[in-house]
C-alpha cells in the first residue's frame, strides 16, 4: 500500500491531469493484479488439492469395518483386508468418482478464470493506450514533457498491478500465520509425562518388585469411563503373575500403567517400593520389556528388529543368535536365503504371526529386562506355532518378574499367582489350584473356556 501512495505522489507531481486520467483504471488494474496472482496460486494449489483429496478416498464408510477415518494410502497398505472384504471395486469407484467430480468442477472454474484472466490482461493495455493518447495530447499542447507520460504510466500502472498481486496472496498469508500458530502451539506443548531428564531418580539396580496400589484410572480421551476402580496387585521379585478376566476388564491398561504410558488418577504404581512418578521414565522402561498381542516389527532386517531391543549398544551377532535361539526362531531365520539380513517387510508382513511373536520375544530378551510384560496373542496360531511360541515365552520368563495377560487359561496354570479382574477391580487371587478349589470367578472362566472348546 505504501508503494501505491509513493507512486501516486510521483505521478501527481509529474502531471496531475494525466494521473487523474490513468487513475480511473486503478481499481481495474488492482483487480487485474489480483486475478493474475490467483492464477499463479491456482495452478500450484489445484495440483496439491487433487493429490490431497484423492488421498482421502478411504475416508469413513469405505473402511467401515474398522470404523475409523483412513486415507487411500492406508487402504493400500491394508490391501489384504480390502481384498478379503472384496471392496476393491468400491474403493476404485469412489476414487474415480472423486476425480470425475474434481475434473468437472475444475473445467467450469478454468473457463470462468480464463474469461476473467483474459479481461484482466487487457486492462493494463487499455490504460496504457489512454495514458499515451491523453499524454500525447498534453505534450502537443505543451503542458508536459514527453518523458512525463512514461513516469506517470510506469508509476501508476505497474505499481497498481504489483499491489493487486500482493493482495491476492493476503488470504494465504493469513492462513500461513494461523498454521504457524498451530505448529508453535504443538511445539510448545509439554508432555504430561516427561521423557527423561529433570529431577528424577535412576536407581542403580532393580529387584523387579511391582505394586499396583489402589489404582483408579480413566483414559484422558474418555474421562467418563472409569477403567480401574481401586485395583491393588502386589508382585514380588521374580514372581510370575497372570492377569485374567473378561475382555475389557482392564488387564492391558494395568500393563500400560506399569510402562507409564499414562499416570493414574488415584493410587500409584511402585517399582521396588518407589512411586514410578518419581523415577526417570527412561530408567523405568529400560527395566521392562513388553511382548504385545500384535508385535510390531519395523520394515528392516531381522537383525535390526532384534537389535532394537537394546538401544544402549550395538549387540554382537552372537548375542542376537543367542536370544533368537532362546526364542525358538534361529533355525527359521538361518533357513532364509538372506538369514538375519532378510527384510521383514512393512509391519513384518512377510512373516507369519508366530514368527513375528518369536522375533518380538527375541527382541525382548536382548534387553534382558528385570520385568517382562506379556500380552498373550489372542489370535489363534496353529498348534505347532503355538507350541514354539509358548516354549519361547516360558524360557523368556525364567529368572525375572513376569506379568502375563492370559487369554488362554491353560497357559498360566503354573503361574505363582493368578489375579482375576472384573470391571477394574481384583475379585480373586491365588494359585490355579487354590482358585479352582474356591469354585468362584476363576473356576467359571475356566469352565467357559472348556465349554467353548467342546
Ligand atoms: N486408549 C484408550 N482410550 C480410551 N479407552 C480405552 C483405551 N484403551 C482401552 N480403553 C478402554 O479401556 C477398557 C479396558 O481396556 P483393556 O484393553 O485394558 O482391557 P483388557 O482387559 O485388556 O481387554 P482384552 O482382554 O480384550 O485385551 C475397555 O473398555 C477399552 O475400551
Amino acid at each position: 500500500m505504501s508503494g501505491l501512495l509513493v507512486a501516486l505522489g510521483v505521478a501527481f507531481v509529474a502531471s496531475w491531469k494525466l494521473s487523474l486520467a490513468v487513475l480511473v483504471f486503478v481499481p481495474l488494474l488492482l483487480m487485474a493484479g489480483y486475478v493474475y496472482g490467483e492464477g499463479i496460486k491456482g495452478s500450484a494449489k489445484s495440483t496439491m488439492d487433487m493429490t490431497e483429496q484423492g488421498g482421502k478416498v478411504g475416508d469413513r464408510k469405505l473402511i467401515f469395518a474398522q470404523g475409523i477415518s483412513r486415507r487411500t494410502a492406508e487402504a493400500i497398505s491394508n490391501i489384504r483386508t480390502v481384498a478379503s472384504l472384496t471392496v476393491e471395486a468400491h474403493f476404485e469407484d469412489k476414487f474415480n468418482s472423486y476425480f470425475d467430480n474434481f475434473i468437472r468442477k475444475e473445467r467450469v472454474k478454468a473457463a470462468k478464470f480464463g474469461l476473467f484472466f483474459g479481461l484482466s490482461q487487457c486492462i493494463p493495455q487499455f490504460s496504457q493506450v489512454v495514458a499515451i493518447y491523453y499524454g500525447a495530447h498534453l505534450v502537443s499542447s505543451g503542458e508536459i514533457e514527453f518523458d512525463t507520460i512514461f513516469k506517470v504510466a510506469m508509476a501508476l500502472i505497474r505499481t497498481s498491478i504489483a499491489v493487486g498481486r500482493t493482495f491476492s496472496f493476503a488470504p494465504d498469508a493469513y492462513k500461513a500465520r494461523l498454521a504457524a500458530k498451530h505448529i508453535f502451539h504443538l511445539l510448545n506443548r509439554k508432555p504430561r509425562i516427561e521423557n527423561g531428564g529433570g529431577d528424577y531418580t535412576c536407581p542403580t539396580e532393580c529387584r523387579g518388585e511391582v505394586t499396583l496400589d489402589h489404582i483408579e484410572f480413566t483414559y484422558p480421551s474418555r474421562p467418563d469411563a472409569i477403567i480401574l476402580r481401586g485395583l491393588t496387585v502386589t508382585i514380588k521379585p521374580g514372581q510370575r503373575v497372570a492377569l485374567v478376566g473378561q475382555s475389557g476388564c482392564g488387564k492391558s491398561t494395568c500393563v500400560s500403567l506399569v510402562e507409564r504410558f499414562y499416570d493414574t488418577s488415584r493410587g500409584c504404581v511402585r517399582i521396588d517400593s518407589v512411586d514410578i512418578r518419581s523415577l526417570d521414565v527412561q530408567w523405568v522402561r529400560a527395566q521392562l520389556a513388553l511382548v504385545s498381542q500384535e508385535p510390531v516389527l519395523f520394515n528392516t532386517t531381522i537383525y535390526d528388529n532384534i537389535a532394537y531391543g537394546d538401544n544402549t549398544r550395538t549387540p554382537t551377532m552372537d548375542e542376537v543368535f543367542h536370544v533368537a535361539k532362546k526364542a525358538n526362531i534361529h533355525n527359521f531365520i538361518v533357513s532364509l536365503p538372506l538369514g538375519y539380513y532378510t527384510n521383514v517387510g512393512e509391519c513384518g508382513s512377510q512373516l507369519s504371526g508366530g514368527q513375528k511373536q518369536r522375533i518380538a520375544i527375541a527382541r525382548a530378551l536382548l534387553r534382558n529386562p528385570r520385568i517382562l510384560l506379556i500380552d498373550e496373542a489372542t489370535s489363534a496360531l496353529d498348534t505347532e506355532s503355538e507350541k514354539l511360541v509358548q516354549e519361547a515365552l516360558e524360557r523368556a520368563q525364567e529368572g525375572r518378574t513376569c506379568i502375563v495377560i492370559a487369554h488362554r487359561l491353560s497357559t498360566i496354570r503354573s503361574a505363582d499367582k493368578i489375579v482375576v479382574m472384573q470391571e477394574g477391580v481384583v475379585v480373586e487371587e491365588g494359585t490355579h489350584d487354590e482358585l479352582m478349589a474356591r469354585e468362584s470367578f476363576y473356576c467359571d472362566l475356566v469352565q467357559k473356556q472348556v465349554d467353548a472348546l467342546v
